[in-house]
């Protein structure tokens, strides 16, 4: 989910990577909700790390609603992804993926002294919300979400056309915003020139716009890949990034929707379209050109 890959990516960027684990849920949300499979059958998959249910002592969960239930046996609420779990106090330490991608990029600065992992001198000083740019991060990301991160959804899961026209149309008109924002002084990244929470969380989206969101959600006015060259620029740019491509598994990401949503696409055929290139080449290049010019 779009939710989940943003703390994966900052899980990367920060080099947390043998600090916080990782588990990664079956593609396929089933009226059960999330599960866990063995990676054999599904690829990419993550079985449960932390196996806090004890059916049998240090078992796996089957089910991400088992671990909700051993944090608060009377949970009550939807059983989302991601879950950032205290393997010491045995409980969920935050489950909103905007508060966890913050505890990533600033509560883990100070184990670089404690504990010396290979590459992470630069790990402490990278920060993906620097006070300075803090109010723009803020402003831009209110209505990122409000109208692209879960305008995709509105859109998505409207129920009456009303309702879909709508929002479809503020979703398109939010894209134009931001392709009108990178073009103006031809910006590598939303805020600051550099790589921000707000790209991060922007990112997740439009990777799956084109291959997802245009066919199974209907967001369909227009393409990433044909109608916005400085978003799918932008969306190369981040995606070259070291350590971001590994945490874009485009066949896991197409099965959840696809097939998870049966209520809009009762068949869960696939839809064929992978969306833009996104290790086209020539971004480097293109960059090399505007600094030199
Ligand atoms: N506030 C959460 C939202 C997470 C969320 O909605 N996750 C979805 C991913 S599709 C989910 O797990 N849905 C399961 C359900 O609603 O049953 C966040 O951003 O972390």
């Amino acid at each position: 989910s779009p939710w989940a890959h943003r703390t994966l990516i900052v899980r990367n960027l920060k080099g947390l990577e043998d600090v916080i684990g990782l588990s990664v849920v079956d593609h396929h949300m089933t009226k059960e909700g999330w599960h866990f499979s063995e990676p054999e059958t599904t690829p990419g998959a993550i079985l449960d790390t932390v196996k806090c249910v004890i059916y049998v002592f240090g078992s796996h969960a089957a089910f991400i609603k088992e671990i909700y239930y051993k944090a608060n046996k009377d949970f009550v609420g939807r059983f989302t992804v991601p879950v950032l779990w205290d393997k010491k106090e045995q409980t969920i330490v935050n489950n909103e993926s905007s508060e966890i991608i913050r505890m990533f990029n600033s509560e883990f600065n100070a184990l670089w002294k404690i504990i010396s992992l290979e590459n992470s001198s630069d790990k402490p000083e990278l920060d993906f919300y620097p006070m300075p740019l803090r109010p723009e991060i803020d402003a831009i990301n209110e209505w990122i979400y409000d109208q692209i991160n879960n305008g995709v959804y509105k859109s998505g899961f409207a129920t009456t056309q009303e309702a879909y026209e709508k929002n479809v149309k503020i979703l398109f008109q939010a894209l134009d915003r931001v392709e009108t924002h990178l073009t103006t002084g031809n910006k590598h990244y939303l805020i600051g020139n550099q790589l921000t929470e707000a790209d991060i969380r922007l990112f997740t989206t439009i990777v799956r716009f084109d291959p997802v969101y245009h066919g199974h959600f209907k967001c369909n006015i227009k393409t990433i890949s044909h109608d916005y060259p400085h978003i799918l620029k932008w969306l190369r740019r981040i995606y070259q990034t070291p350590k971001i491509a590994d945490t874009v598994n485009l066949t896991h990401i197409k099965a959840h929707y696809y097939v998870s949503h049966l209520n809009i696409n009762p068949t869960a055929i696939i839809g064929i379209w992978n969306g833009p290139v996104l290790d086209f080449p020539i971004i480097a290049e293109e960059d090399a050109k505007e600094t030199h010019a």
